[in-house]
């Protein structure tokens, strides 16, 4: 049998997976429709609106969007519709961690996944491919399957695919575009090898063929979760040494240069920082803590959550530098936090370190003043009012403010924390800012974003993440 010509794709789950990816798939093969579903009602009529105020934002998705949609990328709330026309499927949908329940804490929610599967099998009039797009503990390709075929009409064969999804937000479309690699696992039948190089066939209309790699199901499942580990290990790593760096003088710049340097080693991800936040770092390693104890593997399982773990210490022991500084209290005093989002050049601010330091800041009971030039101000709202919930939002209301521009922020506040590597913090009017501080005034730098030379010439008193107080 030759592999299935694509013609009809379906993305179910239009988030900041789903929906970039797939616009990049309908920009680049304009003979394939696209097709992207969610229901999220208000999330379909932001990709759909007149003026493109997209749901996220993702620098270069607008141009993306604008090129395509309507043309053969179109966003809907008719799953059905979609799952009948379509003759491949990304799922795509959320897999958070498990709140109640048997693994709560760990294992991955696949409640979303499973509810997809179940309305495909219940839906599809004819034989589909469907790809696990979502990041899944090891093995749950079977499953779906299982799912599928149990539910599935008559003349109705469904071939699963994993293919992951290894972009990082703030430059998704440049990732998209140019992917280290492109990872397809598919059972190692002749079927499911012919799935496989129907997918492969869609990417090689822009992704060289020597980057589209191919595997078992298995191994492209755990690729993923090992690829995310193995990333926030090394975040995890220089943090650690991060902290021997503060207690002895050395500076972790330098020290992350000079093992970077070591071509086994390499330079990127070796930026010491306040924590690493993203809504898939830690998720996904507390899956692979979960799978690794379900394996009966304890040692693997407490080699992998100490990554988390050191996370957590790194993001507490800033927050504590900052009160040590400030003399050892900062009860009623003003903190200008500048950058919310997880990460420069999002607006997403699942798990940001952020909310971490402000809750931490605002149990001291002290005054933050908050400014990010991209999350919303509602945003702000809803995740404080769920990292302190012993307070309520008119209590954190009187003690937190949110500010249009980083120097507004900063007027009459002891204290500036720098908690997101947004480029225009580096462009700040610095002495602009200082001339409105309360003296002594502190930069509390936790991204590595400033000249601390020229701050202290200025007049602050400058704390970096990775270097001694000066
Ligand atoms: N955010 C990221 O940068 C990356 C995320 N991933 C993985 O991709 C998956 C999706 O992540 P995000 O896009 O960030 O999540 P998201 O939460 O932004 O989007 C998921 C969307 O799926 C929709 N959805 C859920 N069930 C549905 C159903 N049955 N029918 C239709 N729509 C449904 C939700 O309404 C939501 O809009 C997760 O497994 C995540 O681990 C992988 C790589 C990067
Ligand atoms: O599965 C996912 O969701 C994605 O997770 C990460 O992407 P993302 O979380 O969007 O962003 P990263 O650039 O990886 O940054 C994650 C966090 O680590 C921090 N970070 C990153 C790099 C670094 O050197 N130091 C550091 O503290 C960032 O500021 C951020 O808080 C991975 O980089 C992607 O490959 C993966 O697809």
């Amino acid at each position: 049998m030759a592999p299935v010509q694509v013609k009809n794709i379906l993305c179910i789950g239009a988030g900041y997976v789903g929906g970039p990816t797939c616009a990049v798939i309908a920009l680049k093969c304009p003979q394939i429709k696209v097709t992207i579903v969610d229901l999220n009602k208000a999330r379909i009529d932001a990709w759909n609106s007149a003026d493109f105020d997209l749901p996220i934002y993702e620098p270069g998705l607008e141009d993306v969007v604008r090129a395509c949609r309507g043309r053969n990328l179109f966003f809907s709330t008719d799953v059905d519709k979609g799952i009948l026309e379509a003759d491949l499927i990304f799922v795509s949908v959320n897999t958070p961690t498990k709140k109640s329940g048997v693994g709560a804490g760990f294992a991955a929610d696949l409640n979303y996944v499973e509810l997809a599967t179940r309305q495909i099998a219940a839906v599809a009039t004819s034989s589909k491919i469907v790809v696990e797009k979502s990041t899944v503990p090891c093995r749950t390709a079977e499953s779906m399957r299982t799912i599928l075929e149990a539910n599935s009409k008559p003349n109705c064969r469904f071939d699963i695919l994993s293919n992951p999804e290894f972009l990082a937000e703030g430059t998704a479309i440049a990732d998209l575009f140019s992917p280290d690699r492109v990872l397809i696992g598919s059972l190692q039948t002749p079927e499911g090898k012919d799935a496989c190089a129907a997918l492969a066939s869609v990417y090689a209309n822009w992704v060289p063929t020597e980057r589209i790699l191919t595997v078992g199901l298995w191994s492209s499942e755990l690729s993923k979760l090992a690829a995310n580990a193995m990333l926030a290990q090394r975040i995890s790593s220089v943090n650690a040494l991060s902290a021997i760096c503060e207690a002895t003088g050395a500076n972790i710049d330098e020290v992350a240069h000079a093992v970077g340097y070591d071509s086994r080693v390499g330079p990127k991800f070796l930026k010491a920082s306040v924590g690493f936040g993203g809504s898939c770092f830690q998720k996904d390693i507390l899956n692979l803590v979960y799978l690794s104890e379900s394996l009966h593997l304890p040692e693997v399982a407490a080699y992998w959550r100490q990554v988390v773990e050191m996370n957590e210490y790194q993001k507490r022991r800033f927050s504590k530098r900052v009160v040590d500084t400030l003399f050892n209290t900062i009860t009623g005093k003003h903190i200008a936090v500048l950058g919310f989002a997880f990460k420069a050049d999002t607006g997403d601010t699942r798990e940001s370190a952020s909310i971490t330091l402000i809750r931490d800041f605002l149990s001291e009971r002290a005054f933050v003043n908050i400014y990010d030039p991209k999350v919303a101000e509602s945003q702000i709202w809803q995740d404080l009012a769920e990292a302190c919930p012993n307070l309520t939002l008119e209590n954190i209301k009187k003690q937190v403010k949110i500010f249009p521009s980083a120097i507004e922020a900063s007027r009459n506040s002891e204290a500036i924390v720098i908690a997101t590597e947004w480029k225009e913090f580096k462009t700040i009017a610095w002495a602009e800012v200082y001339e409105s501080m309360k003296k002594p005034a502190f930069v509390f730098d936790g991204r590595l974003l400033v000249n601390e030379a020229e701050l202290t010439k200025i007049g602050f008193k400058v704390a970096t993440i990775g270097r001694p107080t000066a």
